[in-house]
């Protein structure tokens, strides 16, 4: 779906972006991750035909993004960092409005509308004008605004930007809610919880330069620390450990009233596995967490350089 080869783009004697080259499949949902300033914006740009590149390539299903931008436009979905919004409107009115600039046919216009407002949880605030929206609901409108057309590839620029906690928690549900539909979408951001649990792989960009790809687990493999599990889990210490033997090495971390936590070390992926074998051997699962501190330090190595962030 997206082949990026070599693309540069300097402002001025800066280079933003330098040499990327990556490729996105489709239907997948990959996580474009890096520190403020790292260069995700302007490569979200160019593919989305607002920015031309200095040099190198970047073609969307097939088509080149600087001798073809009519036929990517048409493909494309794009919620760029400030989303444009007529502030006047309502909701489904706006859409409504986008879905036509978009080249949607008249008497699909309505249809797309409410499906794009079913996807995003806008059904409610239809008809409520955008300006009353609080900043979650605008970034949902957003995200609507973006995909109203059914485009191949959606562009998502920092859509948990200046979200809450809650709100957080509601666009990634979003967002893998988009999974296995017709799109394939690039959703960047600068925190890894926010796209972790979303995405299936991972693109890690630092100083306009890409460090490193793939799936949490490889990348955690790559520098050296597979992940780990933790579980809390009640029963007897000795048949807790008897039950775990073959999914990793397993680490006591405490022990009381009945209630045994440790740590696997096993990648997140083995998740199910473990759930198994607590649960085969007749023992209660209490809590089985991936080691999130793990994927925050193994994320601030990757874009600072150092090793200060290791555990
Ligand atoms: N219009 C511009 N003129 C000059 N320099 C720019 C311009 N836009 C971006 N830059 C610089 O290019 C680099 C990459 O910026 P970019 O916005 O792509 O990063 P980002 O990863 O999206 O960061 P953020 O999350 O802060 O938006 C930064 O050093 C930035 O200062």
């Amino acid at each position: 779906m997206i082949h990026v080869e070599g693309l540069t783009r300097y402002y001025g004697g800066h280079a933003a972006i330098r040499g990327l080259s990556f490729e996105i499949q489709r239907g997948e949902v990959i996580g474009f991750l890096g520190l403020n300033g790292a260069g995700k914006t302007t490569t979200l740009k160019i593919l989305g035909c607002v920015l031309l590149p200095t040099s190198g390539r970047a073609v969307v299903d097939g088509h080149d993004v600087v001798s073809h931008p009519h036929e990517v436009r048409q493909r494309i979905g794009f919620l760029p960092d400030t989303p444009p919004l007529y502030d006047e409107m309502g909701v489904g009115e706006f859409l409504a409005f986008v879905a036509r600039l978009r080249g949607v046919p008249s008497r699909e216009v309505s249809a797309r509308v409410t499906e794009a407002e079913e996807k995003t949880g806008l059904r409610d605030v239809d008809d409520a004008p955008i300006f009353s929206l609080s900043h979650g609901y605008r970034q949902r409108v957003g995200v609507a605004q973006a995909l109203v057309h059914r485009p191949a590839l959606l562009l998502l620029d920092e859509p948990g930007s200046g979200l809450d906690p809650r709100q957080m928690v509601e666009m990634r549900t979003l967002i893998q809610g988009l999974r296995g539909a017709e799109h394939t979408v690039l959703v960047s951001s600068h925190l890894l919880p926010e796209i972790s649990q979303t995405c299936d792989r991972l693109l890690v960009i630092k100083d306009g330069e890409l460090v490193a790809q793939g799936t949490e687990a490889e990348l955690g493999q790559r520098l050296g620390s597979g992940g780990f599990i933790e579980v809390e889990v009640r029963g007897e210490r000795e048949r807790v450990l008897a039950a775990l033997a073959g999914v990793g090495p397993v680490h006591v971390l405490g022990e009381a009233e009945g209630v045994v936590t440790l740590r696997v070390e096993a990648p997140a992926d083995l998740r199910p596995g473990v759930a198994r074998a607590v649960v085969g051997a007749g023992l209660e699962l209490l809590r089985l967490d991936r080691g999130r501190e793990k994927l925050e330090s193994l994320f601030l190595r990757l874009t600072r350089g150092g090793d200060e962030a290791a555990p």
